[in-house]
């Protein structure tokens, strides 16, 4: 359904996406996830035709969005990070003023807005002034609006920004219902989210894709690749230096510190675990130790590891 071969977007001299390339096949649901500035968006407007690439090729529903613009979009509802609204519209006379942009008249116009409404709960506010709505009511608008022509593939940036948690449930559980009928494509920072709806991941970090993976997949990989935590009552400096020095350890970060304990995440090589030899290193140097155990990994360990440097 989507394509994306060696694609980049340069803005003057920043390169916001460097060098992607990711497929989504029919009927699946990916979330494109990472932190802000991570090229999202840019990745977004380029599938939609919105923002041409500077290199490479995007093709959607067989069409390229370059060279047969048209086609493309016809199967695209897209929704924007911010939903640009009429808000002196009512609700109703919205969508169908939408429609009939997108082609739509007559009966099937009737039909659509009537099944649009339906679909995302609008039909007993449809004719309240869209200026007049919550903004988790606005996000409806915006999703009937990319859902009128009936697309195959719907491109929603960060969909539930700004709204409340039970905004949020609302909103999730609209797309888990529109999966059933629509390829979709969702950027989010909400891991949550994620893990609620998506069959995959693809995590972006400086304009580079970091992984493509099912959400399981990503974190048992995280979890074979042996993250301990351990918390001591010792010099933090030295404690750092020297378990640094433990066979297999790639990193050690100090996560906290309160009462003279100190408490550090270790990551180390895929396969190996170090508890022996860091409970000898404590006993060894005479740190009282409190707790060394296995971390168990979830989705947001994953994205603060592949793109922890932004922080
Ligand atoms: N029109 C523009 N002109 C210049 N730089 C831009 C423009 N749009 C985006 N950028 C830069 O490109 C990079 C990627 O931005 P983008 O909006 O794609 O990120 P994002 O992942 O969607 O972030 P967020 O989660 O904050 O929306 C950022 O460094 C941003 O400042």
């Amino acid at each position: 359904m989507i394509d994306v071969r060696n694609v980049s977007r340069q803005y003057y001299s920043r390169t916001a996406v460097d060098n992607i390339s990711f497929s989504v096949k029919p009927g699946e649901v990916v979330g494109f996830l990472g932190p802000n500035g991570a090229g999202k968006s840019t990745t977004m407007r380029m599938l939609t035709g919105y923002l041409p690439p500077t290199r490479g090729s995007i093709q959607v529903a067989g069409h390229d969005v370059l060279t047969d613009s048209i086609a493309a979009r016809r199967e695209i509802g897209y929704m924007p990070e911010n939903v640009p609204l009429y808000t002196d519209m009512r609700i109703k006379e919205y969508l169908r003023f939408r429609g009939r942009l997108k082609g739509l008249s007559g009966k099937d116009l009737r039909v659509r807005v009537g099944d649009v409404m339906e679909q995302c709960g609008l039909t007993h506010v449809r004719r309240k002034m869209i200026g007049t709505l919550s903004r988790g009511y606005r996000q409806r608008v915006g999703l009937a609006d990319s859902l009128i022509h009936q697309p195959k593939l719907l491109i929603l940036d960060e969909p539930t920004n700004g709204l409340d948690p039970n905004q949020i449930r609302q909103v999730r559980d609209l797309i888990k219902s529109l999966s059933e009928r629509h390829t979709v494509l969702l950027s989010t920072h909400i891991l949550s989210e994620v893990e609620a709806v998506c069959d995959r991941v693809v995590i972006i970090n400086e304009g580079k894709i970091k992984a493509d993976d099912t959400p399981d997949n990503l974190v048992s990989n995280l979890r074979r690749a042996g993250t301990v935590f351990l918390e001591i009552k010792a010099d933090p400096a030295k404690a750092e230096e020297l378990l640094r020095q433990v066979p297999a350890v790639k990193q050690v970060t100090l996560q906290n510190s309160a009462d003279g304990w100190h408490w550090f995440v270790i990551r180390a090589e895929s396969g190996t675990d170090t508890r022996q030899n860091i409970a000898r290193l404590c006993s060894a140097q005479g740190w009282d130790l409190r707790e060394l155990g296995r971390k168990s990994a979830n989705l947001e360990d994953v994205f603060v590891e592949l793109t922890q440097r932004q922080f």
